[in-house]
């Protein structure tokens, strides 16, 4: 095990997206998205994703160097074409024109469609808080969750994530996949021989199981609280697909593609401006109150604690990288 300082990292993942097709502009914001992931503990979608990204580029499925496209949508709309790239590189440049917006008007929708998202939301949340912003991302993916009472799996494990200023300049943020666990964890549970919690999936005939392995050959993955996690889900579709005029996550069809492992889909943003709310105290001052009286009523551990405390051990200490996944990595950078 080696401890890598994060702009080692970065640099070393940069190289592999360049050398795999992608613009510099968009290498170095992948590079730091999935470091960032890796930093803060979030390994589904950490190193663990690079032979993913990879593939997808090789397969020639999602294009590494395209310009997302911005198209004004009214005064709280911004409709971003991300012309099959990838999600994060679209979001970055409609950002500045959807703050503004939202500053100026109250809010904003971020509307971005035909975009390929492998990562972990809090990065795609976060900066939108510090700027004092209250930030709703919703992504749509691939069929891998079956609703209750469904044949087959038909919605992405579609990830929510929340983002909101709190007194002091810092944020509160949550950010959690619609299915009981992310696919990426179902993947890593099959690598590493480990059960996947009970009521996580099924098989391909639809029975309850915990091996990782039946819910990846043909199984389905479930939503969190049944039929509460489904609408959610259903919301997700909604908001990342059909408002933004991405695919649905059933409808991905990627067969003339080998070896692609994102989707062409969309994803929706939503950005307030609190300050244009209702409270006297203050938005933020609100929002500590709140905390507060969650740690007074015995609640330890908040939604992000664990990541911002892997975040700063790795900043003391490195981001540990195995050896194995150093020779992965290093094995992927196209000659
Ligand atoms: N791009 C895509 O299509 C997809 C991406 N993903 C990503 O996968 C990642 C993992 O998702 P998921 O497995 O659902 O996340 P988790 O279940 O690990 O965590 C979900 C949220 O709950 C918080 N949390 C976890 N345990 C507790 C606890 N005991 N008390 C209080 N808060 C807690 C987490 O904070 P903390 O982070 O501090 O642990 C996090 O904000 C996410 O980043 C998501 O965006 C998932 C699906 C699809
Ligand atoms: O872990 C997941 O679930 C996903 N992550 C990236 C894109 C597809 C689904």
């Amino acid at each position: 095990m080696t401890h890598m300082d994060f702009d080692a990292l970065v640099a070393l993942l940069r190289r592999i997206f360049q050398s795999n097709g992608t613009s510099a502009t968009v290498a170095d914001i992948l590079a730091r998205n999935c470091a960032s992931a890796e930093r803060d503990g979030a390994m589904s979608h950490g190193l663990f994703r690079m032979a993913g990204y990879v593939a997808t580029l090789r397969s020639g499925w999602v294009d590494g160097r395209v310009q997302p496209r911005m198209e004004e949508g009214g005064a709280s709309f911004l409709r971003v074409d991300a012309a099959n790239g990838f999600a994060q590189p679209a979001l970055a440049a409609a950002a500045p024109l959807a703050i503004e917006k939202a500053r100026a008007t109250g809010a904003c929708v971020i509307a971005i469609r035909h975009s390929h998202h492998f990562a972990a939301l809090w990065p795609d949340v976060e900066p939108f808080a510090q700027q004092g912003l209250v930030a709703i991302a919703m992504v749509n993916s691939m069929a891998y969750v079956a609703p209750p009472g469904a044949r087959h799996p038909v919605y992405g494990t579609n990830p929510l994530a929340f983002a909101a200023p709190r007194a002091d300049g810092r944020i509160i943020v949550f950010d959690q996949a619609v299915s009981v666990l992310a696919h990426g964890d179902v993947q890593i549970a099959a690598r590493d021989g480990h059960l996947l919690p009970p009521d996580a999936g099924v098989d391909a005939s639809g029975q309850a199981t915990r091996d990782p392995r039946a819910v990846l050959d043909g199984g389905a993955l479930l939503p969190f609280g049944g039929h509460k996690g489904a609408a959610i889900a259903l919301m997700i579709e909604i908001m990342a697909a059909a408002l933004t005029g991405g695919l649905f996550s059933h409808e991905v069809d990627w067969s003339a593609h080998p070896g692609a492992q994102t989707p062409s889909t969309g994803q929706c943003l939503i950005l307030i401006d609190p300050t244009r709310g209702g409270s006297a105290a203050g938005f933020a001052n609100r929002v500590e109150q709140l905390v507060t009286a969650l740690h007074d009523a015995g609640q330890e551990r908040m939604p992000g604690d664990r990541r911002l405390a892997a975040r700063a051990r790795a900043l003391r200490d490195g981001i540990p990288v195995s050896a194995d996944m150093l020779r992965q990595l290093e094995g992927l950078i196209a000659p």
